[in-house]
């Protein structure tokens, strides 16, 4: 769609020299291209956006810091990772550290993650570690904002659900007023808790959801709803640029041993001798992606031209019973399955659509959940301190 274009200069500022340090920055074309007056891809995709007519922003995006816009144009890219300490946020932070022209920031309270995730990166010249909040504003400078930060396991996030809430709404708000001073780009991790205990199966973005909005999950699935609507009203409003990625559920190494969900309570379970407590029914579907996988997915949206609602997950479809007769064929023969009481309003089945995901980022999962669980069996097994037995 983009591609088709064939302008000369750039439609918004009618000049490729005053925005050229800006297109730099973003589309990373050197700053020769620029100066040839060939066309902006990025400047390109807002006005596509809005000729497209749907999620119209009625503004440009805000302009970047003199600083950055001038004398620091060619320096690297700085990226803030919120909830950086944390499960997926520590294995995106690796990936982006991997480039040498990003600088990385990670915000964490530690509620759910630990520096020890980061130690690599502790005192490395391209990372900074803050302790921060993001339920109280941050001031800082910086040219693209993955926002991650919020408890995720259901455990935790009902553990002071209004915390929750205030983390997905206040804190979603301090991000984007962050974006909005520095003219960074935003992504969202969404949910793809946002559709509830769905009635259409698999979940295509287009739908709207079935979401109990008084429920004892609702701190985070109707928190991320309205964290999306903020997201699409500073962009409507204020011409943001935005990326919304909605995640189904994700495993691997790094989880935490105690975190409370499904994967990771198999896996800890079976090494430690203990049955594997599938919650009732037991025939509840879930969708596993391998955060590799994830992680590649995330990048590929926020460096790409659709703000989303995307779907990233992996199509894969077990109920819990499966998921456990396959952590006990693979990891503990002997161990016993047992039923357990389940918690109010879990989804019963839950399948991403990722038609868009393939059509938009060039993007689909690898890494099947029989090869991703012995993975995370690995890192189990060294930080339990139980060896595997020959
Ligand atoms: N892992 C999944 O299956 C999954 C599925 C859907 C969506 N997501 C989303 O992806 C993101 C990361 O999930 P995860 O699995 O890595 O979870 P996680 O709990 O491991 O990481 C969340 C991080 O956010 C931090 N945090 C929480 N509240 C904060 C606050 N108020 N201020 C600053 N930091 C705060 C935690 O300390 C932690 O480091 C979350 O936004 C989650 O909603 C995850
Ligand atoms: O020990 C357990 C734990 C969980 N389960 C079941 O496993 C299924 C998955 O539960 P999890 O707690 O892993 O995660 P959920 O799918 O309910 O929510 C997740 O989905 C989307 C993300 O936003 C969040 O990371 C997380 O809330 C549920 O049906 C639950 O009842 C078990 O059978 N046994």
């Amino acid at each position: 769609m983009i591609r088709n274009f064939k302008l000369q200069i750039c439609p918004l500022t009618e000049t490729s020299f005053i925005d050229k340090p800006r297109c730099h920055r973003v589309c990373r074309r050197s700053f020769d291209f620029h100066n040839s007056f060939q066309v902006c891809i990025r400047v390109l995709t807002m006005a596509s956006i809005a000729s497209n007519g749907e999620h119209k922003a009625t503004k440009p995006p805000p302009t970047p810091s003199p600083l950055r816009n001038s004398k620091f144009f060619q320096s690297n890219m700085r990226i803030l990772v919120t909830g950086g300490a944390g499960f997926i946020g520590s294995h995106l932070v690796d990936k982006l550290m991997e480039n040498e022209k990003n600088e990385v920031i990670v915000a964490d309270n530690y509620f759910t993650g630990s520096k020890d995730n980061l130690r690599k990166w502790i005192g490395h010249p391209r990372f900074e570690l803050i302790r921060h909040d993001i339920t109280e504003p941050l001031l800082i400078e910086v040219d693209q904002i993955y926002h991650l930060a919020c408890p995720a396991s259901p455990i935790f996030y009902k553990h002071n659900p209004v915390k929750t809430i205030k983390t997905n709404v206040i804190g979603t708000l301090n991000m984007l007023g962050l974006a909005k001073r520095v003219g960074a780009r935003i992504l969202l991790t969404s949910t793809s808790e946002v559709y509830g205990d769905p009635l259409v199966h698999p979940q295509p973005e287009s739908y709207w959801g079935n979401v109990n909005p008084i429920g004892v999950r609702s701190c985070y699935d109707e928190g991320k709803r309205v964290a999306e609507t903020l997201m699409f009203d500073y962009h409507r409003q204020h011409g943001i640029e935005i990326r919304i990625a909605r995640i189904f559920n994700t495993y691997g190494p790094r989880m935490n041993i105690d975190d409370g969900r499904v994967v990771s309570n198999f896996i800890a379970q079976a090494l430690r001798d203990e049955p594997l407590t599938v919650q009732a029914p037991g025939t509840q579907t879930r969708s596993f992606c391998y955060v590799s996988d994830m992680v590649d997915g995330l990048i590929r949206l926020m460096e790409g031209e659709n703000t989303g609602p995307i779907n990233i997950g992996n199509p894969g479809e077990f109920t819990m019973i499966e998921l456990a007769e396959t952590v006990k064929e693979l990891i503990n023969p002997k161990i016993e399955i047992k039923m357990v009481e389940n918690t109010p309003d879990d989804p019963r089945q839950r399948k991403p659509d990722i038609t868009n995901a393939k059509k938009m980022l060039g993007w689909e999962p690898k890494i099947k959940l029989r090869d991703g669980l012995p993975l995370m069996e690995a890192d189990f097994r060294l930080r339990l301190g139980v060896a595997k037995k020959l």
